[in-house]
């Protein structure tokens, strides 16, 4: 069994926010103060009620909203590049796939965005296949493909440039609930393969302690973090920990902490 993959301290982080706050066009605050190091090979869930900023603070991360205070910074991105293209990759709650398109182009897509031809990107797109285990449906359409199986297909384009960050945005919050055990599984085993990060939003404390080694617990009105909890348990996790008696403590105290979120107050670990 392994101990708990934490970053070293001394490591400089992947990701780092200071003081991050957005304002919309429109006058909401969506998100004020965040601070946070996503480090190497952490596995972060962001938790909170409806509208405390977990899709706002994962999209200013990605670089796809512009934040209106405080700084995102990569430290290990090389001087006067922000981060690379392929520093990161987005998982959407929806697969978005392109219908028309066959599994294999699906993945291809981010590739070919950037310049590989179809040949060229083979080898890399049939092991992002192969990572979600779906390599003998390269040639099929995604109205073919079961939900579980289509967000499958979403997870290898995502990972299919090899990002050293992925942001997902509940991503199996519409899959019945044995799909979503099985994906919460094969996730932590690619994730433990591969090494990457992940930055993971859900409304599950079940499925964020499951899943993570650290909980940002956020709030709404104003939207903002109000606690960190860490989750120092070993990897892998399986049934054994998802019925044990330590998964069941883990669970009440995120619980806490999330009820002072939808109370407005702060819990103290
Ligand atoms: N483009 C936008 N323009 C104006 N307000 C927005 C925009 N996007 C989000 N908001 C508002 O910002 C706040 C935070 O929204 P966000 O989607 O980040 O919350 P969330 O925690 O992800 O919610 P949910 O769990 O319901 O998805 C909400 O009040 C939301 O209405």
């Amino acid at each position: 069994m392994e101990t708990p993959t934490h970053p070293s301290s001394a490591a400089q982080p992947l990701v780092s926010l200071r003081n991050v706050g957005k304002r919309f066009a429109n006058g909401t605050l969506a998100l004020q103060g965040m601070s946070l190091d996503i480090g190497e090979h952490d596995f972060i869930s962001f938790l909170g009620p409806s509208g405390c900023g977990k899709s706002t603070a994962l999209r200013l991360i990605a670089g796809l909203t512009r934040i209106s205070s405080g700084d995102i910074h990569w430290p290990q991105a090389q001087s006067g590049q922000a981060r690379g293209d392929r520093d990161l990759g987005f998982v959407f709650q929806e697969p978005t796939l392109m219908p028309w398109a066959k599994v294999f182009d699906n993945v291809w897509l981010p590739l070919k965005l950037s310049g590989t031809s179809r040949d060229a990107a083979a080898p890399v797109v049939e092991q992002a296949l192969e990572m979600v285990g779906l390599s003998r449906f390269a040639d099929v359409y995604p109205r073919e493909l079961s939900g579980g199986m289509k967000m499958r297909v979403s997870i290898a384009r995502a990972l299919v440039t090899r990002p050293r960050l992925l942001l997902m945005d509940e991503p199996f919050a519409a899959l019945d609930e044995m799909t979503r055990i099985k994906l919460n599984n094969d996730l932590l085993s690619i994730w433990r393969e591969h090494r990457f990060s992940i930055v993971f939003v859900t409304h599950s404390v079940y499925e964020s302690v499951y899943l993570s080694n650290r909980i940002v617990v956020m709030a709404a009105r104003p939207s903002r973090v109000i606690d960190e909890i860490r989750i120092d348990e070993p990897y892998p996790r399986g049934e054994a920990f998802r019925t044990s008696s330590r998964y069941n403590e883990h669970c009440t105290a995120v619980s806490q902490s999330l009820h002072g979120a939808l109370h407005g107050l702060d819990i103290d670990h």
